[in-house]
């Protein structure tokens, strides 16, 4: 079966755990065919980003010239974009119909601290998103005042999604420069995140991972979306599927020494393959999902290799449930 194409657009990252690279590697881990279109190239590190060279805007439009003709996708996602000119661009192609089923990660400012992108050029493509994913920080620049804890998470993403793009999520991930928890962790009772579905809010609860392997967490969150929309997800599926996903990444890189400072994820599961695939009771858990409306279930549809309703025996992460202890509480502390 000739797998569905899903664009990123994004900035390239040397280190590979964020931007192009990590979106490409979480596309070729869900089955679906990455292209991409590369919006500036970053010098950078798991400790910084040392230099960033922007791309012209002409040459972000060849570039979304070129596979709308030959190689048009079914989902797309940005992130860094850089300057205005290029989020111009990028704007006019979504305008002209290149760029369906569109996540905007409006990236700001790396963990590590540099500028990748500006409010005003990220404001330009959020009207042509169905969905965004901004961290808490970014959703606080958009909003020109602070988004504390869930319950500002959740009005954050609904006042985002006013007039906006049709879903929010805003992420509460976000970790300080020692690689603790500011905005999850034991604070929030987990790593929670706020849906806007367009008529409720929903949160979304998963365990902390307490790590310092964060380096691409949002961009790998938001490539997730796209390719399960790709696959056929309605957006809450998708949602649920690539916080899932994220999660089970965190834990399979929370041990790793890639890098000093922040890490990658396991984007194709191989601490899990390489621990025999060992399920735990709670490979058949579904995310957690609480909140004002409640509701809970596993991301629908399958993996690649398909024949089943949740990540756990599909393909993303080799066919084998999820680390032990993985899903056993929706609060707590998953490891100590
Ligand atoms: N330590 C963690 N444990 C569990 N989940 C996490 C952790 N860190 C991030 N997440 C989850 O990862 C997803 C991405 O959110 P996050 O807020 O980290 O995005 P971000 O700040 O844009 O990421 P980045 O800037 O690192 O690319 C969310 O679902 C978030 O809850
Ligand atoms: C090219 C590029 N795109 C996005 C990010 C954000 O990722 P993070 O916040 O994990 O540094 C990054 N550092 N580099």
């Amino acid at each position: 079966m000739t797998p569905p194409v899903v664009l990123t657009v994004a900035g390239s990252d040397s280190g590979a755990g964020a931007g192009i690279q990590a979106d490409l590697k979480v596309f070729a881990a869900l089955g679906v065919y990455g292209t991409s279109v590369i919006t500036a190239v970053t010098a950078q590190n798991t400790h910084q980003v040392r230099a960033v060279f922007p791309v012209a805007a002409a040459m972000v439009t060849e570039q979304l010239t070129a596979l709308a003709g030959d190689l048009p996708p079914v989902a797309v996602k940005t992130g860094m974009l850089g300057d205005a000119a290029v989020a111009a661009a990028v704007a006019a192609a979504a305008r002209a119909g290149l760029l369906p089923n569109l996540v905007v990660d409006p990236v700001l400012v790396s963990t590590s601290g540099a500028r990748l992108g500006v409010v005003d050029a990220i404001e330009r493509l959020l009207p042509y998103a169905l969905v965004a994913t901004p961290n808490r920080a970014e959703a606080a620049a958009i909003l020109g005042r602070p988004v504390a804890g869930p319950d500002e998470m959740a009005e954050a993403a609904r006042q985002l999604g006013t007039g906006g793009p049709r879903y929010v999520v805003v992420t509460g991930g976000d970790v300080d420069d020692s690689g603790l928890a500011t905005g999850g962790g034991e604070a929030f009772g987990g790593a929670v995140d706020a849906l806007w579905t367009g008529t409720e809010v929903r949160l979304l609860r998963r365990p902390w991972v307490p790590t310092r392997n964060t380096h691409g967490t949002g961009c790998s969150f938001s490539a997730a979306i796209a390719a399960r929309l790709a696959l056929g997800d309605q957006v809450p599926d998708a949602v649920a599927f690539a916080k899932e996903y994220v999660t089970r990444a965190l834990l399979g890189a929370r041990t790793w020494s890639l890098g000093s400072g922040h890490g990658p994820l396991d984007h194709f599961g191989w601490s899990d393959a390489a621990a025999g695939g060992s399920s735990s009771p709670g490979a058949t858990d579904s995310p957690s999902e609480s909140g004002p409306t409640g509701g809970s279930g596993p991301p629908s549809g399958s993996g690649p290799s398909g024949g089943s309703d949740s990540p756990s025996g599909s393909g993303p992460l080799g066919g084998s449930g999820p680390p032990s202890g993985f899903g056993s509480s929706s609060t707590g502390r998953l490891l100590s």
